[in-house]
């Protein structure tokens, strides 16, 4: 295991980036990410307006037909395009990249670890995200506003609207979409590595087209119950309130974050989507290569990424 607390994230300067160890490291640190960012959007009310397309008349005002948070994530993706984020083979729009400018620098001269691919899931974790994961994280914050506004005579569906924080939450948004999007798309160099590491293992059914036999192969139950495991006790040390003393509260119900429902979003989505990135990109893998570049391949020994 590496001696540094967290890996280097930096793809140009790893020694070994397709280490496997390297790369559950970054999966570990970004759980960090993860958790602290919903922890910031639970602050705010569901704001249910700011996810539903053609609600703002000041955005068709201006062309614009979809939501405040599809608006907010193209304006800041145009200009991280020309920052060049999106050359980076571990960084994926949720905008269609063909409505992006080009970058105004050179991109930096990343070696080229993975294999040629357009995977990108962005569209499910952002439905997934919408539909799913802000009602859920918000749902104290939702509650407490809508009965601050039953005691001012409000009630009905308005009294579940919005607490106008509309770019603040939407800031927010961005940083969980993004960290979600990170993790799970690592799931390429993870399949990258462990192809690597015995390609023969995974020629037979990548030929096939057998999704479940390579599904199989690149699931490690172990790795996936410790992480569980350590992800429920993050999300419960992290979410702890503190008095104006500085004492821990140790009262669940003063917890910043829902701790089931972020250890429920890694195991129904995060961890399922990341493999069916894994397999997605092994479906890929030997695309465009010629039988005998294929058959030297098979008779590769083991490089020793395990
Ligand atoms: C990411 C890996 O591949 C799979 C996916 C995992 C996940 O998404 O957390 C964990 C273990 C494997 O089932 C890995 O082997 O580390």
């Amino acid at each position: 295991m590496s001696s540094v607390p967290y890996p280097v994230q930096n793809l140009v300067v790893s020694e070994d980036p397709l280490s496997l160890d390297r790369i559950r490291g970054i999966l570990t640190r970004l759980e960090d990410t993860i958790i602290f960012s919903l922890i910031e959007r639970a602050q705010f009310a569901h704001n249910p307006k700011a996810y539903r397309r053609g609600e703002f008349k000041e955005l068709r005002d201006i062309g614009f037909e979809g939501s405040w948070l599809e608006w907010f994530l193209k304006e800041t993706e145009t200009f991280h395009a020309k920052a060049r984020r999106y050359t980076s083979p571990d960084e994926y729009p949720f905008t269609d990249i063909k409505e992006l400018p080009p970058p105004i620098l050179k991109p930096i001269p990343h070696p080229p670890i993975l294999y040629p691919n357009s995977i990108n899931v962005n569209k499910s974790i952002l439905s997934f995200y919408v539909q799913h994961i802000v009602p859920r994280i918000t749902r104290q914050a939702t509650l407490l506003l809508s009965a601050i506004k039953r005691a001012r005579g409000i009630s009905g569906d308005d009294e579940f609207e919005d607490d106008g924080n509309y770019g603040s939450a939407a800031f927010v948004d961005l940083e969980v979409l993004q960290a979600i999007s990170k993790r799970v798309h690592y799931g390429k160099f993870v399949s990258e590595s462990k192809f690597r590491d015995d390609p023969a293992a995974f020629i037979p059914h990548i030929q096939s087209r057998n999704r479940e036999a390579l599904a199989n192969l690149i699931t490690k139950p172990a790795v996936e119950e410790k992480l569980l495991q350590r992800l429920r006790k993050k999300a419960n040390t992290y979410a702890i309130n503190f008095s104006p003393e500085g004492e821990p509260l140790n009262d669940s119900a003063t917890r910043k974050i829902d701790v089931d429902g972020v250890v429920e979003l890694y195991q129904d989505y995060i961890i399922p989507l990341t493999k069916e990135v894994e397999v997605d990109y092994l479906l890929v893998r030997l695309d465009g290569m010629s039988q005998e570049e294929i058959d030297a391949l098979a008779s590769k020994k083991q490089n020793g990424h395990s």
